[in-house]
Order: structure tokens, then C-alpha cells, then sequence
């Protein structure tokens, strides 16, 4: 059988490019490679060579511009060198070719401004809804309870009870439509796969601290009509050992942190559906 591949992609401001890539072995996947976003122009590493693609956390071009514009027009418009293809071509052929991708926190912010989520009517290219300054004015760094849809069609989530725990550091992380249809659409077709709740994960909640942006209907993630592309402003990657729990010498915790079970999901379709 083939092997199961991930890709990490790294470079002009990202970061938690080496506990993506762990998250993503101990996932099952393969292979994890970390690929700096020049060795892709550069057409030494393509994308098509690979399954799940993940799109990090951190500081693309400084935040500047809004967190992930930037990098968001790179990836529309430049080309890959030595060919005719653009670097968006390779990408809208990844999501065609009914792969993975998974964009946590700049990750996501990055996915919602290159208009990849929420992928109306699969239309990867137009932006409709946005991530911007949290409502408190400032960046936060806290652990949040994500309540899940169940009903979603989402690949990373399948087999989620109620709901997961993970931390979330961002400045940049309000969710916001561009209209009420558009936050009708999310919601009717169950893409609002985690929304900021109480601890119980039964309340989706616009209360601060536990929605620590405002953001519109406490939403946290979203993901395509297919369920395989999703976003997320919290960081899965950053909870799949129990020694990251912020109380895991006073709690006994299970083995596994509760972000690992997106990238078990993740490495199960591609084993089931793409090798
Ligand atoms: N942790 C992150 O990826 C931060 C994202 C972005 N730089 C923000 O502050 O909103």
C-alpha cells in the first residue's frame, strides 16, 4: 500500500511547523514533512505529492496588512518557477482531487482570506466571511471548551461526543460574515463545526472569557460542504499528549490530548479513501 503523506508548510512568519508535523505522525500518518513555502514556489516540492495539507499558526508577514492577507494574495497569484502553473492551480487540484486540508489559527485566517472556507458551491476563491481584531482589543492566550456539531459533515471531527478542550493564543480571531445569509448558510448546512461554549459544551457562549473574541455565534471553526477542509482559531496541534494540560500533575488524564483525535480522522479517510 502507499504510504499516507502530510505536509506542513512553513516560512515568512509561521510556527508550530514541528508540533504539526508530530501531531500529524502520531496520527497515523506515514510521513510528515516540513516544507518551507519557497520550496514549493520553487516547484522542488509539490503538493500533489502529498494528502493532507496543513496550513500552521504564527505571524505571516508580521500580521501586517490583517493576519494572513498577505500571504493569502501570494498564494492566489504567484507562480511556481520553471512552469506555467500558478501556486493556486496545484491547490484548487489538491482540494479536486478530494484531499485534506486542515488550517489552524494563521492557518485558518489564511484559508477564510484566500476564500478556500467556506467553499460555497465549491468556490475556493471568493472570501465571504473574515477573522479579525478580537473584541477585547487585545491578544489572548487562554485554554476554550469547543462544543462540536455532530450533524456536521466534518472529516476531523467524526466520533467527537460533545465536545473538545484546547488552548488559543491569537489577537486576529472574530469570526465574521460578510452578511446574515452568509452566516445563515454556515449554520443550515451544520459548517460551524466548533463554537466557544461553557464547560459543559453544552451552551455555544458569547460570554468572555470563554469566547475570548466575540465572535459572531461563538464560532470557532468551520469547515467545507465536503468536510474536508476545515479551520479552526484554537490549536489542536498543541494538545495531543497529556503533559500539555495545564492540570495534568493535579488531574488524572487520559493518555491522549483531546486535539489528537483531528489528526487520527485525518490519517483514517486518507488510509480508507486516497492510498
Ligand atoms: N497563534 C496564531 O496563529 C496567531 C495568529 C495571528 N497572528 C493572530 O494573532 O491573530
Amino acid at each position: 500500500m502507499r504510504k499516507t503523506r502530510a505536509i506542513v508548510i512553513t516560512g515568512n512568519g509561521t510556527n508550530c511547523e514541528m508540533e504539526a508535523a508530530h501531531a500529524c505522525r502520531l496520527g497515523g500518518f506515514d510521513e510528515a514533512v516540513i516544507a518551507h513555502i519557497a520550496e514549493i514556489l520553487s516547484g522542488e516540492i509539490r503538493l500533489d505529492d502529498f494528502h493532507f495539507l496543513n496550513l500552521t499558526g504564527g505571524f505571516l508577514d508580521g500580521d501586517d496588512l490583517g493576519s494572513a492577507k498577505a500571504q493569502a494574495n501570494r498564494l492566489r497569484h504567484a507562480s511556481v518557477a520553471g512552469t506555467d502553473e500558478k501556486l493556486v492551480e496545484q491547490f484548487l487540484r489538491f482540494i479536486r482531487d478530494g484531499k485534506l486540508i486542515l488550517g489552524v489559527c494563521n492557518g485558518f485566517q489564511l484559508m477564510v482570506k484566500m476564500g478556500v472556507l467556506p467553499g460555497f458551491d465549491n468556490d475556493y476563491l471568493t472570501q465571504t466571511v473574515t477573522l479579525t481584531h478580537n473584541d477585547c482589543g487585545r491578544f489572548q492566550d487562554r485554554w476554550t471548551y469547543l462544543k462540536v456539531d455532530s450533524e456536521s459533515p466534518c472529516v476531523f471531527t467524526s466520533g467527537i461526543e460533545s465536545g473538545i478542550y484546547l488552548p488559543m493564543r491569537h489577537g486576529e480571531g472574530k469570526f465574521v460574515c460578510d452578511s446574515p445569509q452568509t452566516l445563515e448558510r454556515i449554520e443550515g448546512e451544520h459548517l460551524a463545526v466548533f463554537k466557544y461554549s461553557d464547560p459543559d459544551f453544552v451552551r455555544p457562549t458569547m460570554e468572555f472569557p470563554h469566547n475570548p473574541n466575540g465572535s459572531q455565534n461563538a464560532i470557532a471553526g468551520i469547515c467545507d460542504a465536503s468536510g474536508r477542509l476545515m479551520g479552526l482559531m484554537p490549536h489542536p496541534e498543541a494538545f495531543v499528549h497529556y503533559t500539555q494540560h495545564p492540570r495534568w500533575t493535579r488531574e488524572q488524564l487520559p493518555e491522549e490530548g483531546d486535539g489528537l483525535i483531528l489528526y487520527k480522522n485525518a490519517a483514517e479517510y486518507v488510509r480508507k479513501n486516497l492510498v
